[in-house]
C-alpha cells in the first residue's frame, strides 16, 4: 500500500531556533495522533538540517532537503553534493521545485540529472511538475506535465520508483491563495499514474505516492485529500505554522 505523506516545503525561511522550535511545535501538536501509514516531513534550508535533524530525533517527523547538485562534487560555489546531504543523515530530497525551474534555470535537463544523481547515491527523490497558467488555460495542462515527466523522470528503471514522491504543482497556484480544485488535482493525479503505469507496469504506478502542492490550507487540506489519487501534499506557507501544519496532518 503507498503511503500517505504531508511534506512542509519551508523554502528560504525560518533561521536556525525557529526550524527548531517549529519542529518541536508541530511534535507537540500531533503527539498522541494515530500516524499509521502516514510520513511527516519538513524540508529546512541547508544551513538548518544539522539543528533540524537533531530536533526531530524521538519524534515522527522527517527531515529532508530542498535541493542538490547533480555533480559529485566540484567548483560549483554555493552548491550542496548527495554526498554532503548523507553525511549529515539526510535520506531525502526534493527535486524540481518549479521556483528553481523558472528562478534559478532548472531545465528538465538538468532536472534529470540531479534525479539520477540523488538515486545513484541512494536518496529519495521529491519529484515535483506541474503547469504554468497559461497551460492551463490553453487545456495543455496534460501535455504539458506529460512532457515533464518523459524529460526527467523516465529515465528511471522501475526498481528506482521505491526511492521516488510524486508532487504536482500547478505553478499558478503556488504561493496565490489559489488551489486546483479536488477535481483538478485528481484529473492530474490520475493521468500521471496512467502514465507511470503505461511506461512501468501496475506496480510502480500503484505503489507511488503521489502529492498535490499549491496553496493547501487547513480548510481545503481535507476535501483535496479525499480524492482517490491524491497521496497527501507539498504545503509551504501553511508549512510555516505549527497549528496550521499539525492540522493539515489530521486531515490525511
Ligand atoms: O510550493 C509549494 C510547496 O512546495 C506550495 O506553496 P504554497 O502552499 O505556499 O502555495
Amino acid at each position: 500500500m503507498r503511503k500517505k505523506i504531508v511534506a512542509g516545503n519551508w523554502k528560504m525561511n525560518n533561521n536556525e531556533t525557529e526550524s527548531i522550535q517549529l519542529i518541536q511545535g508541530i511534535n507537540e501538536q500531533i503527539t498522541g495522533e494515530s500516524l499509521d501509514n502516514t510520513r511527516v516531513i519538513v524540508a529546512p534550508s541547508f544551513v538548518n538540517l544539522s539543528a533540524s535533524l537533531k530536533a526531530s530525533e524521538n519524534t515522527p517527523i522527517e527531515v529532508v532537503a530542498q535541493n542538490m547538485h547533480e555533480a559529485k562534487s566540484g567548483a560549483y560555489t554555493g552548491e550542496v553534493s548527495a554526498d554532503m546531504l548523507k553525511g549529515l543523515g539526510i535520506k531525502t530530497v526534493i527535486i524540481g521545485h518549479s521556483e528553481r525551474r523558472s528562478l534559478f534555470n532548472e531545465t528538465d535537463e538538468i532536472l534529470a540529472e540531479k534525479l539520477k544523481a540523488a538515486i545513484n547515491n541512494g536518496l529519495e527523490a521529491i519529484f515535483c511538475f506541474g503547469e504554468k497558467l497559461e497551460e492551463r488555460k490553453l487545456d495543455n495542462h496534460l501535455l504539458e506535465v506529460g512532457s515533464q515527466l518523459r524529460n526527467s523522470l523516465f529515465q528511471l528503471k522501475a526498481e528506482d520508483f521505491k526511492n521516488i514522491i510524486l508532487a504536482y504543482e500547478p505553478v499558478w497556484a503556488i504561493g496565490t491563495g489559489e488551489t486546483a480544485s479536488p477535481e483538478q488535482a485528481q484529473e492530474m493525479h490520475a493521468f500521471v499514474r496512467n502514465v507511470l503505469e503505461k511506461r512501468y507496469g501496475k506496480e510502480v504506478s500503484e505503489n507511488t505516492s503521489i502529492l498535490y502542492g499549491g496553496s493547501v490550507k487547513p480548510n481545503n487540506a481535507e476535501e483535496i485529500f479525499s480524492k482517490k489519487d491524491v497521496d497527501g501534499g507539498l504545503i509551504g506557507g501553511a508549512s510555516l505554522k505549527a497549528e496550521d501544519f499539525s492540522a493539515i496532518i489530521k486531515a490525511i
